[in-house]
């Protein structure tokens, strides 16, 4: 893929709106209903039970985040899938924290099993546990290894019949068969709370208005990337901190321009 298509594709988010239904974590809520804005898409955050199935139909996405879940809100996830996947709307899991505890494992493990998602995304050590690969990350194997880390996107992919992303350093988009690798990005990305999990969100924008997931992701993921560039370099010498630098992130979400995704751009597949 090309910066043309992440061009093409940004600009299909902004002029669909698509409505991005959440189930997310307290941490992040406003922040990522702001960065969804600011790219274009519309952010709904609904939990109720009472709710989640007519919100999940009419939504053009469903994002399921684990971070803050507690039994309610998994009940609400539960239903909420069930309802998108008889709609036909696309399901985006974020599997945060997977293999801190015996309960968040056996959750994340549950939905990708009973649930057709469309893409997960997380890091290494999430991706490594939802497959039950734990040894992966303990073991003496180094696992950022950039290698290891294509090899286990592979193989979560597969297993899960899923397009996956393993972010990091390097972010690398996955079917099973194709694979992308993104350097764009910035290490101030790693300093704010929320960032992954906003990727997570953007990821379900663009899938939502394109019908190839895996190039929809790969354009959503590299889009993000420069977009952090941009924010990086958009602050002041003195004001380069973490509070700046969430603020920067959300403005260049909306302000990074097409000459800068052409510049910037770096897929390698
Ligand atoms: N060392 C790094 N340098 C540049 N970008 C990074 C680095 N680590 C993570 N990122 C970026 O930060 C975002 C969140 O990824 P990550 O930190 O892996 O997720 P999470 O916050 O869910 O653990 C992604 O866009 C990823 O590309
Ligand atoms: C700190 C924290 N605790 C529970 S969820 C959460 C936010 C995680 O966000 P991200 O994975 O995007 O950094
Ligand atoms: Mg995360």
């Amino acid at each position: 893929m090309d910066s043309t298509t992440v061009v093409q594709l940004r600009e299909h988010v902004r002029k669909k709106r698509p409505l991005i239904h959440h189930i997310t974590n307290i941490v992040v809520s406003n922040f990522t209903a702001n960065g969804v804005l600011s790219l274009g898409a519309s952010p709904v955050m609904a939990y109720a039970i009472e709710e989640v199935e007519e919100i999940a139909q009419a939504a053009d996405a469903l994002v399921l985040n684990m971070g803050t879940m507690t039994s309610q809100s998994v009940e609400a996830m539960k239903l909420a899938a069930s309802s998108a996947e008889k709609a036909g709307v696309p399901i985006v899991l974020d599997p945060v924290g997977v293999g801190a505890s015996s309960y968040r494992t056996s959750v994340g493990k549950r939905i990708v099993e009973d649930f057709d998602t469309s893409v997960v995304r997380g890091n290494v050590a999430e991706i490594a546990n939802l497959i039950g690969e734990s040894t992966f990350i303990r073991g003496v194997d180094a696992p950022d290894d950039a290698k290891n880390k294509e090899n286990l996107a592979i193989r979560a992919a597969k297993k899960l019949n899923t397009v996956i992303v393993v972010t990091g350093e390097e972010d690398i988009i996955t079917d099973g068969e194709k694979v992308s690798r993104i350097e764009n990005g910035d290490p101030m990305l790693t300093q704010v709370t929320g960032t992954g999990c906003l990727l997570t969100s953007v990821i379900a924008a663009f899938i939502s208005t394109h019908p190839n997931s895996l190039e929809a992701t790969t354009a959503a993921v590299a889009f993000y990337g420069i977009a952090a560039e941009c924010a990086a370099e958009s602050i002041k010498e003195d004001l380069k901190g973490p509070g700046h630098y969430q603020i920067a992130l959300i403005d260049a979400l909306h302000m990074t321009t097409n000459e800068e995704i052409e510049k910037r751009c770096s897929i390698n597949t």
